[in-house]
């Protein structure tokens, strides 16, 4: 059954030659888009719908988050809001709590955690492992994950756990085991693998083992890069073609262009950088230059426990120098293209734009123009979302 949406007050599609269309309508039909254009010349369809002005985008990507734990953190974010520094030590902290979880606990929470993303127009979404930090702990993560969203990524190497007794555990020893019974405990269920090269997670020696070992088995490769200082993420991204390199906020004039001249996503994380306190990501510096760039939540109870990829929109044009097109484009062909999803196998659209071809993935607003999600911070905007042309969010009346 086709359906045709009109009354779309204004319509972002990220079709490089129409990226906005105003008063527009579109045809669904068999949960892929068959028709956009002006209302003017819209075709029938078996069933209309009508938007009463509002604004329409594709759904959210959201391509890094985090969502397998247990756990808060609430008093480390109270203790950061009072000046203490982000560290990567506090993974521990949430290792322990979802270790202890039941598989039933986990994979509800990892439920809840999902329908609130979609709640708020996230329509295609990754997750990673990375709260279990050992062999039957990751596997365990990334068999939930798998059910539960549509990109899975395996990060053993986000910490190295302490052992039994709380006893350290030497690095390169844990390395060997992401690289190697781990990796083949996740394999069945990941697309993904990617590395914590930071100062107090991983050095760029070990992430290279972890990403190689990751690529002879098949997997994609993604690194969380240049989060707390400039620990050479970017450059070892690049290096090894890696599909994404997140966080970035630590980049000099030779890792942007490093990236400007890669296929290399720049993924910038809005809400990470206020909870930590960091120094924005420079995106408006990545664009100009000719980097991709892609918006994430990077959902997690560490730096960033929102979901909410209207904030990270919103935050992107408010504190980030992105145009309101730029920044719906970062999340959701951005997104789609950290994840190597923006188009099929045909060469056609497939995840993340509004043109013909493409998965029917809509995000409507209770307002009449993106601008909105920065005009009005925080107010609760999504109004309807389809996903693959089914309604998974209805309008509160
Ligand atoms: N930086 C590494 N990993 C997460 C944070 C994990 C945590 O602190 O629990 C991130 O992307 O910010
Ligand atoms: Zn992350």
């Amino acid at each position: 059954m086709s359906e045709l949406f009109t009354g779309i007050g204004e319509l972002l599609t990220n079709d490089p030659g129409r990226p906005r269309i105003i008063d527009a309508a579109l045809v669904v039909d068999g949960g892929t888009i068959a028709w956009v254009g002006e209302r003017a010349q819209a075709p029938t369809a078996d069933r209309h719908t009508f938007l009463q002005g509002r604004a329409m985008l594709p759904g959210w990507v959201d391509s890094h988050t985090h969502l397998v734990f247990a756990g808060d953190r609430s008093a480390e974010f109270e203790a950061r809001m009072a000046g203490e520094s982000y560290a990567a030590g506090g993974i521990g902290v949430t290792t322990t709590a979802t270790r202890a979880a039941s598989d039933d606990t986990l994979a509800a929470l990892l439920g809840d955690r999902v329908r609130e993303a979609v709640a708020g127009g996230t329509t295609y979404l990754e997750t990673k492992t990375g709260y279990g930090l050992s062999v039957e702990q990751e596997q365990r993560a990334a068999r939930l994950a798998a059910k539960a969203v549509d990109e899975v990524t395996y990060l053993g190497a986000h910490l190295v756990p302490r052992g039994p007794d709380g006893e350290p555990v030497d690095a390169d020893e844990y390395v060997d085991l992401v690289c190697g019974p781990m990796l083949e405990a996740v394999r069945p269920y990941v697309r993904w693998a990617d590395v914590f090269c930071e100062d107090g997670a991983f050095t760029p020696e070990q992430s290279r083992r972890v990403l190689e070992a990751a690529r002879d088995a098949g997997l994609g490769l993604r690194v969380h890069g240049n989060q707390l200082g400039r620990s050479g993420g970017v450059e070892l991204a690049v290096e090894m073609g890696a599909a994404s390199v997140d966080h970035v906020n630590h980049v000099d004039e030779a890792d942007v262009e490093a990236l400007a001249g890669s296929d290399v996503v720049a993924t910038v994380l809005p809400a990470c950088d206020l909870s930590t306190r960091a120094p924005l990501a420079p995106a408006r510096r990545l664009l100009d230059a000719g980097a991709t760039v892609a918006i994430a939540s990077n959902c997690n109870p560490g730096t960033s426990y929102t979901s909410s990829m209207n904030f990270c929109v919103g935050t992107a044009v408010l504190q980030m120098g992105m145009t309101v097109i730029e920044a719906v484009r970062a999340a959701t062909w951005g997104g789609a293209r950290a994840l190597r999803r923006e188009v099929g196998t045909d060469d056609r659209p497939a995840v993340g734009s509004v043109q013909v071809g493409a998965r029917a993935d809509l995000h409507v607003l209770d307002a009449p123009a993106a601008i909105h999600l920065a005009y009005r911070p925080g107010m609760p905007l999504t109004w309807g979302v389809w996903r693959a042309g089914q309604q998974v969010v209805a309008p509160v009346l």
